[in-house]
């Protein structure tokens, strides 16, 4: 029989590509799904999601409390306001979440099957409930790099990322196109001219840069600039998002006090859609030839494809126009840098929405039902 599945936050940006990869696989073939919602109670449930009837209230304990699992991407703080309810009334189904809240509670799992699979399975045996989808920026350059993560050759990083505007959410990707096209606008008349003054049309961008762009949602312009903080200020220098590059990849791989890999880097907006790149410094814990280390990452799993480390290669499949969309996580850069023989870097793109958000939390669901 299939097991009746809660999804709260379906119709959301995460939730979504969620929705769609779901159906991509032919996973509702093998669940009840039951919709939730925090505006639209009553209303009809998703047409993809035959017979499902109409959704829920998302705060609906006693509802919410029938189902063995429940799924949600609805955010932060929706799970602040729920999730402790419904532990504390009993309810002891399994809970998979997008949202960082509950990530490094000692009682969660991070979810990464193709680089964490033994620790997930370790926590269901032994009755951890809450399973949480990892950082974007971690889960992506986990995926790219795990051959080296997991067999423990890497020191420490320093990752260096290029963030999508995607991480912000629906509205400030809207926001960056629509900066975009205002820049454009300020200027379309010269540009239409060959004979304009190049700097003179820098003028006016620059102009309308400082002055007029809707910054509402990133707070000040994306387009045509980046934005070097991503996530609170934690106060001693590093950004939130800076911080979770190594609590959360010590946390994934289940490593030891002793075997930490120290992980730290700078945290970068950039005008780009929905993958995020970075670019790592590495210091491995012995000298291994680079053709070695094409070969440990390529056979980590499917998704990491060794870019060869060469101009055409690299401009045509290592940036987000070739990875969005795409499950694949390119990798490539690799190289031995000047530093010496154990370090090397390497750069690394991934769908922020899918490896970074929805695609963990679809194979946790798989696995939790036995069907991965
Ligand atoms: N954005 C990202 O890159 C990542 C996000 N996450 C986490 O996932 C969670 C959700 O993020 P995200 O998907 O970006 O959030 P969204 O803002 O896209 O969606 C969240 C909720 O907003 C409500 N909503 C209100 N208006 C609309 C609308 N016009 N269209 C769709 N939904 C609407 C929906 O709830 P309802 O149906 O109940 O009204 C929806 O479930 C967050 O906790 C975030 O931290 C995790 C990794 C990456
Ligand atoms: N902070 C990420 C997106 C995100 O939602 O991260 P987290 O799931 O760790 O809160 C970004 O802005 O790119």
């Amino acid at each position: 029989m299939n097991s009746s599945v809660g999804f709260v936050g379906y119709r959301g940006m995460v939730g979504s590509v969620l929705m769609h990869r779901m159906q991509e696989e032919g996973d509702f073939a093998h669940l009840d799904p039951v919709f939730f919602s925090t505006s639209n109670a009553g209303g009809a449930a998703p047409a993809f999601a035959d017979g499902a009837g109409t959704l829920k209230d998302a705060y609906d304990l006693d509802e919410l409390a029938k189902l063995p699992i429940i799924v949600t991407a609805q955010g932060g703080d929706y799970t602040s306001a729920v999730h402790s309810k419904l532990r504390a009334r009993g309810w002891d189904g399994l809970w998979m979440d997008a949202a960082s809240t509950l990530r490094m509670n000692d009682n969660s799992i991070i979810v990464l099957d193709p680089v964490n699979r033994d620790v997930i399975d370790a926590g269901l045996a032994s009755g951890t409930r809450d399973f949480v989808g990892g950082n974007c920026t971690v889960s992506c350059m986990l995926m790219g790099l795990g051959g080296l993560f997991s067999n423990g050759l890497v020191e420490w990083g320093t990752a260096m990322t290029y963030q999508a505007a995607s991480g912000g959410g629906a509205r400030h990707m809207r926001e960056l196109l629509t900066q975009f096209g205002d820049i454009n606008a300020h200027v379309s008349a010269e540009l239409d001219d060959p004979a304009s003054a190049i700097l003179e049309i820098d003028r006016k961008v620059l102009a309308a840069q400082r002055g007029g762009l809707d910054a509402t949602q990133f707070g000040v312009p994306l387009a045509g600039s980046l934005i070097p903080w991503i996530d609170a200020d934690l106060g001693n220098g590093q950004s939130k998002e800076e911080w979770k590059a190594g609590v959360e990849t010590n946390k994934i791989l289940g490593t030891t006090e002793a075997g930490r890999v120290i992980m730290d880097g700078l945290c970068v907006r950039i005008g780009a859609m929905r993958s995020h790149s970075q670019a790592l410094t590495l210091k491995l814990t012995e000298d291994i030839p680079v053709a070695e280390i094409e070969k440990l990452l390529a056979e980590n799993n499917e998704w990491a494809k060794v870019v060869p480390n060469t101009k055409e290669a690299t401009v045509d499949a290592l940036t987000p126009v070739a990875a969005s969309g795409t499950l694949d996580i390119p990798v490539g850069r690799i190289r031995k840098m000047e530093m010496g023989p154990n370090y090397i870097s390497a750069f690394t793109v991934g769908d922020q929405l899918l490896w970074g958000a929805a695609e963990p939390l679809r194979r946790m669901l798989a696995i939790a039902q036995g069907r991965l």
